[in-house]
C-alpha cells in the first residue's frame, strides 16, 4: 500500500454544487507528491471548481487531505506556506507595485506586522527573475499588459516557495516564448521536489506533465501517466475525438482532427 505522505493531495468523495447544480460529483482523486499533474477537460467540466476545492476554497461533501492531513486540521499559515495557489483571472490592487505584489506571496512566512526578512526579499527577487518580471519591479500592476500581469501573479505564487503549487490556467495571455519559460520553470520546481497541479487548456502543454487527470461532467474520466497510451486515448475521447494526439520529435502534441471535408 502506498503511504499517505506519497500523496500531496487527496480528495475523497468530493461533491460541490453551484447555483443549485452539481458540479463535482462524488469525486475521488490522488495527486502524487513531487510530480506534475495536469487537469484537462471540456469547458464546464469542473476543473476550476476542483482546483479551488483542493486549495481549501470550499466543497459541500467529502474531504481533502494535504500531505495526508485533512485541510481543516491545518493551521492557516502553515497551510498557506505549504500550498500556493494561482487562480483563474486572479488579480491584485492595480496601484500596488510589482515588487509588493510578489511580496504578498511571503505573507505566510512573516510574523504579524513583521518586516520582510532578507530571505523574503531573496525569494521575491528569485520569483520575479524566474518570470522575467524583475525589470518592472517598480511599476504598478495597473500599468502592465495582460500577459505581463499574469507573470507577476505567477511570481507571487512562486515566491511562497510552497511544496504544493496549484495553478489554474497559468498560461492565459502568455505569449509562446513565455509559455516555454513557464514550462521550464515547472520542470525545475518538480526536479526540486515540488508538487505541481495545473489546469490547462493548452493540451500540448498539459501533455508535458507526468500525469494527467481527465475530467468530464464533474467526474474523473481517467487518471494516468501521459506516457500511457490509455491516457492519450481518454484525452481524445473526452474532446469527442475532435483532437488527435501525435508524437512529434519525441513530444506528444494535440492537433485538431480535421473532417475529410475541411481537410
Ligand atoms: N458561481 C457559480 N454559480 C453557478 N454555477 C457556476 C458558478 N461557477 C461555476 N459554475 C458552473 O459550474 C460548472 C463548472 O465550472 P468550472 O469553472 O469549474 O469549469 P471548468 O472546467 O473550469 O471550465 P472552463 O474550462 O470553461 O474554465 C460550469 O457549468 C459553470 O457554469
Amino acid at each position: 500500500m502506498t503511504p499517505d505522505h506519497a500523496w500531496a493531495l487527496q480528495a475523497e468523495g468530493l461533491s460541490v454544487s453551484l447555483g443549485g447544480q452539481p458540479v463535482l460529483r462524488d469525486l475521488t482523486l490522488r495527486i502524487a507528491a513531487g510530480r506534475w499533474t495536469s487537469v484537462v477537460g471540456p469547458n464546464g467540466a469542473g476543473k476550476s471548481t476542483l482546483l479551488r476545492a483542493l486549495a481549501g476554497m470550499g466543497h459541500d461533501q467529502g474531504r481533502v487531505l494535504l500531505q495526508g492531513r485533512e485541510l481543516r486540521q491545518w493551521g492557516g499559515r502553515a497551510r498557506a506556506r505549504t500550498l500556493a495557489w494561482l487562480g483563474q483571472n486572479q488579480t491584485a490592487a492595480n496601484d500596488m507595485s510589482v515588487y509588493d505584489v510578489a511580496m504578498l506571496g511571503r505573507l505566510p512566512h512573516q510574523p504579524w506586522l513583521g518586516a520582510p526578512t532578507a530571505q523574503d526579499h531573496a525569494a521575491v527577487e528569485q520569483a520575479l527573475r524566474q518570470t522575467q518580471s524583475w525589470d518592472w519591479r517598480g511599476r504598478s500592476l495597473g500599468q502592465l499588459s495582460g500577459g505581463e500581469r499574469q507573470r507577476v501573479l505567477l511570481a507571487r505564487a512562486l515566491a511562497v516557495q510552497a511544496q504544493v503549487l496549484l495553478m489554474d490556467e497559468p498560461l492565459a495571455n502568455l505569449d509562446p516564448p513565455h509559455q516555454t519559460d513557464w514550462l521550464h520553470c515547472v520542470q525545475e520546481l518538480v526536479a526540486q521536489g515540488t508538487t505541481v497541479v495545473s489546469v490547462l487548456h493548452e493540451i500540448s502543454m498539459a501533455l508535458q506533465a507526468q500525469d494527467l487527470v481527465v475530467l468530464a461532467q464533474g467526474r474523473v474520466l481517467h487518471q494516468g501517466a501521459c506516457a500511457d497510451a490509455g491516457t492519450r486515448q481518454a484525452l481524445e475521447q473526452v474532446f469527442d475525438e475532435r483532437i488527435q494526439v501525435r508524437e512529434i520529435d519525441g513530444q506528444w502534441v494535440a492537433l485538431p482532427r480535421l473532417s475529410p471535408r475541411s481537410a
